[in-house]
């Protein structure tokens, strides 16, 4: 049987498992409407060479001095946005904005972008975006970017969802977190159920989001901008074990 968790929501600023939950689910259409807007564009391969071992490639340079603007605007002061490129980011020109703080602060700098980078263009990418070479360079680089902070985004989330679990059941992650047993910690917080209903619903989401629409009804339905089931795949194979690894580390420091 499953486990059932508790929602209270006492000791969080109003964050609960449901909450949490929820926007998650939010989250799902601003990664399925990025990747239909990346399929536009066909692989474009250019954008990813590099000249030599220590010049970066065409879409490493924009991403990094888009988040450099970004970070002088106060993108990274929030505790959901981590940088893909942390070192050297420029100081804010604006006021800090405060943020609630709900994350423990060990736990709050854990960043997994190396491994969302390499899986993005080395694993994802070649599923979904058609073979070819259409020049757009910097629009293409410009869904990557959309596409890399959703996911980013999403996959830190866990950190959120770690925190309201660890809060529901002390007693019951805390003595795993103490014998830093990562094994319990990983089945503590499974919920497979929750997973199935989570591939379905992106499937069901890439289904709709991305047909196409006429005004004629009699108009034969094409075939999606994005597979269902490679998304449906993407969530299984990456987004969520990435989540769950990215909960267990957070616990893990939890009681430092
Ligand atoms: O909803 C949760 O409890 C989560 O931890 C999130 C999530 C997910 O990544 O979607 C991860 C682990 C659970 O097994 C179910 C779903």
């Amino acid at each position: 049987m499953e486990k059932v968790a508790n929602t209270s929501d006492s000791d969080n600023n109003g964050l609960t498992l449901e909450s949490v939950r929820q926007s998650l689910i939010r989250q799902e259409d601003t990664i399925i409407f990025s990747l239909i807007e990346r399929a536009k564009y066909p692989f474009n391969s250019p954008l990813y060479d590099h000249d030599s071992l220590v010049s970066p490639s065409m879409v490493e340079s924009i991403v990094k001095d888009s988040e450099a603007l970004q970070a002088k605007f106060g993108r990274y002061e929030s505790p959901e946005e981590n940088p893909f490129f942390p070192d050297s980011l420029p100081p804010l020109v604006v006021p800090p904005h405060n943020y609630p703080q709900i994350l423990h602060p060990s736990g709050a700098s854990i960043n997994i972008n190396k491994t969302i980078w390499d899986i993005y263009f080395k694993q994802l990418l070649p599923l979904f975006v058609p073979k070819g070479d259409d020049g757009n360079y910097v629009p293409t680089a410009a869904c990557d970017l959309q596409c890399l902070q959703a996911l980013s985004r999403r996959i830190h989330y866990g950190k959120f969802v770690a925190e309201v679990k660890f809060i529901d059941a002390p007693e019951d992650y805390g003595q795993a977190i103490r014998a830093q047993d990562k094994d319990t910690l990983m089945k503590l917080l499974t919920f497979v159920s929750v997973e199935e209903m989570v591939k379905r619903r992106v499937a069901k989401k890439a289904m709709i989001f991305g047909q196409e629409v006429s005004l004629n009804d009699d108009d034969k339905k094409g075939k999606c901008k994005v597979d269902p089931s490679v998304v449906s795949c993407l969530y299984d194979k990456w987004v969520m074990p990435l989540t769950k690894l990215v909960e267990v580390e957070y616990l893990l420091c939890r009681l430092d």
